[in-house]
C-alpha cells in the first residue's frame, strides 16, 4: 500500500469555536493507482491531503505514507511525495527555471540532472520556452503547469495534486491527464482532488467521495455508477393507449424501480439497463406494440453524489470560511 491511514482526525482551532474539518477518514491506496479525492467545498479534501503530506498533523489517527510512518517518520514520508498545492508554491519575483531546479536539489537531485529533467517537464507540459521567465509574468494556466513541474521534479513515487486542472483549457487539461497517465505507466502513485466529475471519471483508476469530513462513497467509477439505482430506461410508444401495458411489463422486470408514465413515454431505472433490454422489448413486441424508440442512460457521477449526500457536487452549500486557527 502506498497510503493507509486509520481514523484521521483534523479540528481546527478558530477564534468561533472549533471546526470539525476531517472527522475519522480511513482511506488506502495501492501502488500505481491513481485516486481522485471528491467532495463539495469544505468537505476536507486538502485538510486530509495536506495532513497526509505532512503540512499539518493529524489530531488523531494514523496512517503509513510512502513506506514510513506520518508521525514518526515525516521526513521519509516527504522524501517519497511530491505535493502541489492548490495555490502554488512559486515566488513571484523568482526564475521560472531556477524555482525548479532549487527545488529538485531540496530533494537532493544533481544540478545537472534537475535541470535537464526540468527542462524535459517544460517541454511535455507546454511550457517550452518559459524557463528563463520571471514566475509573476506567466499566465494563470502556465504558473498552475509550473507548480505541477515542481511536484514532479524530484521523480516522487508518491504525487499529491490539490485540485490540479483547476483554471486550465480543454486542452491543457487534456495534456495534463495524458501527463498523470504517463506518470502512473512509470510506476508513481497519484491521489489527486478535483471539482470535476468527467476528470475523476476518466482519469480515476478509483474515487473517494468525502462529505461533512467522511469518506462517504468509494470504488472505481463504474462500481459507484452502478451502486446508485441503476440506468435510467426511457421507453417512447407510438400510442400513449399502450403505456399500462408497458408499465406492467416493465414491473415484472427484476429490479426495475421509479418507474414513471408521461404521457407516451414510460421511464424506470434498473441495474444494467443495456441487459435487460432484449428481453424487455420482446415482450413489448409479443403484444403488438410499437415503439418509436428506447434510450438507455448510464447513472452519472452527480448522481451518485447527489444520491450519496442529497446534494449536487457543485452546491457550495455548507461551506464555512477558512479561519486561520487560532490555536
Ligand atoms: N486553517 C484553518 N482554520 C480553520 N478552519 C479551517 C482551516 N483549514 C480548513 N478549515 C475548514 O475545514 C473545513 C475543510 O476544509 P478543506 O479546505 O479541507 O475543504 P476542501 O474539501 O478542500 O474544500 P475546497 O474544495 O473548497 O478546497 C472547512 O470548513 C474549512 O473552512
Amino acid at each position: 500500500m502506498m497510503i493507509e491511514a486509520r481514523g484521521l482526525v483534523r479540528t481546527f482551532k478558530t477564534k468561533r469555536g472549533s471546526v470539525p474539518a476531517v472527522q475519522g477518514v480511513d482511506l488506502q491506496v495501492a501502488d500505481g493507482e491513481i485516486v481522485g479525492f471528491l467532495g463539495p467545498n469544505g468537505a476536507g479534501k486538502t485538510t486530509t491531503m495536506r495532513m497526509l503530506a505532512t503540512l499539518i498533523t493529524p489530531t488523531s489517527g494514523t496512517a503509513t505514507v510512502a513506506g514510513c510512518d506520518l508521525a514518526k517518520d515525516p521526513v521519509g514520508v516527504r522524501r517519497g511525495i511530491g505535493y502541489v498545492p492548490q495555490g502554488g508554491s512559486t515566488l513571484p519575483e523568482a526564475i521560472a527555471g531556477d524555482e525548479v531546479v532549487d527545488h529538485a536539489r531540496l530533494y537532493g537531485v544533481p544540478k545537472r540532472k534537475a535541470i535537464a529533467d526540468g527542462q524535459r517537464l517544460f517541454e511535455e507540459l507546454d511550457l517550452s520556452g518559459l524557463w528563463q521567465r520571471q514566475c509573476k509574468t506567466l499566465s494563470g494556466g502556465q504558473r498552475r503547469r509550473l507548480d505541477i513541474v515542481m511536484g514532479l521534479v524530484h521523480d516522487p513515487k508518491l504525487i499529491f495534486l490539490d485540485e490540479p486542472t483547476t483554471g486550465l483549457d480543454p486542452q491543457a487539461r487534456a495534456n495534463l491527464w495524458e501527463h498523470i497517465r504517463q506518470l502512473r505507466r512509470r510506476g508513481a502513485t497519484i491521489f489527486l482532488t478535483t471539482h470535476y466529475l468527467d476528470e475523476a471519471d476518466a482519469l480515476c483508476d478509483r474515487i473517494l467521495v468525502i462529505d461533512h469530513g467522511k469518506i462517504v462513497a468509494s470504488g472505481t467509477p463504474e462500481e459507484l455508477k452502478q451502486q446508485v439505482s441503476g440506468d435510467a430506461v426511457r421507453i417512447d410508444l407510438a400510442d400513449a393507449g399502450q403505456a399500462p401495458a408497458v408499465s406492467k411489463i416493465v414491473q415484472e422486470l427484476d429490479g426495475a424501480a421509479e418507474i414513471e408514465t408521461d404521457g407516451d413515454v414510460v421511464g424506470f431505472r434498473i441495474p444494467r439497463g443495456g441487459s435487460v433490454l432484449p428481453l424487455l422489448l420482446r415482450q413489448i413486441d409479443a403484444q403488438g406494440i410499437e415503439l418509436h424508440g428506447v434510450e438507455v442512460h448510464r447513472p452519472t457521477l452527480d448522481d451518485v453524489f447527489l444520491t450519496v449526500t442529497g446534494r449536487s457536487l457543485r452546491d457550495d452549500s455548507g461551506t464555512t470560511t477558512k479561519e486561520e486557527a487560532a490555536a
